[in-house]
């Protein structure tokens, strides 16, 4: 766990904090989110967790222990760090870049070697194609992946991810997003990932911590929760005027309290408990009926009504806690 505490920091020769009495706690296993217009201080938040930058008043504790007290080797060892454009060392080999911390650490040539294929798989590129290829030999979602495995390399149990998946197209991107989240399913890593983008936080984030100019903290929860109700007229226009089909894209059938199914038949469209709100709705309304038959593989779950989905479009009706 990760928790801030009344952390601030002003700048040497600047006379106003760029972060400013921050609180909150990054659970295990977690990504949490930090977004935010440019310059609101996500990276400087972000970078004093492995003491890359100091806080100038409050203090951050990893499991329980100020990080001012952990040595280099302790950091290092705890927290993996992915930063915007990759930042790969040209000069060195894909195995010399996902080598570097291990290197630090002193692990033997044989154990480095294994760990980079074992990364290299991990991330979907076949080592014996791309260990001893220069970065610029790589696409740049390959060099993405590759940063990805860096951070990774001593298996930390932190990460920190600066608009990892920054300097790639769309496409590219998306793709990326979804490996790495089938990758955290396994992996389990405390993550501290930051984007300017609105929607990679709401698809990456557990929690999304939405800053704004100066470095306050205008928003602390779930992507599910900042969209049902978003905490100010700030927050409101940050996350965008089509909130509500966004919640309705994150949000899946299963998630719905259901009414029961009053026979299987005739209900109007079956919808697969995993399908997103806003494809049921769109099934719901091509097929003109005001209510859909829930299913799960064969079994019928319950029925949704278009009335349910309305509901959740206000404030949090509808939906079960939880997310
Ligand atoms: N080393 C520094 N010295 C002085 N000011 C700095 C330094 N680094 C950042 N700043 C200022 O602190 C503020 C916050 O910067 P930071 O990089 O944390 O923001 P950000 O939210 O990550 O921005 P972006 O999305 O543009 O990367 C900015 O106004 C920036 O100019």
């Amino acid at each position: 766990m990760i928790e801030f505490r009344e952390v601030s920091k002003t700048y040497a020769g600047a006379t106003t904090p760029v972060v400013n009495d921050l609180t909150f706690e990054i659970q295990e296993g977690e990504i949490c989110v930090f977004v935010g217009p440019s310059g609101c201080g996500k990276t400087t938040t972000m970078r004093m967790v492995n003491r890359l930058i100091e806080p100038t008043s409050g203090e951050i504790l990893i499991d329980g222990q100020p990080n001012t007290a952990m040595s280099g080797t302790q950091l290092r060892r705890k927290i993996g760090y992915a930063i915007q454009q990759i930042g790969l060392f040209p000069h060195r080999t894909i195995a010399e870049n996902i080598g570097t911390v291990p290197g630090l650490l002193n692990w033997d040539k044989r154990r480095t070697n294994e760990r980079t294929d074992e990364l290299l798989e991990l991330v979907g590129l076949d080592p014996g194609q791309y260990r001893d290829r220069y970065p610029a030999e790589l696409s740049g979602g390959q060099q993405q992946r590759v940063g990805v495995a860096r951070a990774l390399a001593a298996d930390p149990p932190i990460m920190l991810m600066d608009e990892p998946f920054g300097a790639v197209d769309p496409i590219t991107r998306e793709r990326l997003q979804e490996e790495f989240l089938k990758i955290q399913d396994d992996i389990r890593k405390t993550i501290v990932f930051v984007t300017h983008d609105i929607d990679e936080a709401i698809k990456m984030g557990d929690k999304i911590a939405i800053l704004k100019e100066g470095g306050y903290l205008a928003q602390y929860d779930t992507p599910e929760n900042i969209l049902a109700n978003p905490a100010s007229e700030f927050v409101s226009s940050f996350v965008g005027s089509d909130r509500v089909l966004k919640r309705l894209s994150l949000t899946r059938v299963g998630d719905m309290d259901l009414e029961p199914a009053n026979g299987s038949a005739g209900e109007g469209p079956r919808l697969e408990k995993t399908m997103s709100l806003k494809d049921a709705l769109s099934e719901m309304i091509g097929a003109g009926e005001e209510r859909g038959v829930v299913v799960s593989g064969g079994d019928v779950l319950g029925s949704l009504t278009l009335d349910a989905i309305r509901g959740l479009s206000g404030r949090s009706g509808g939906k079960k806690s939880g997310r």
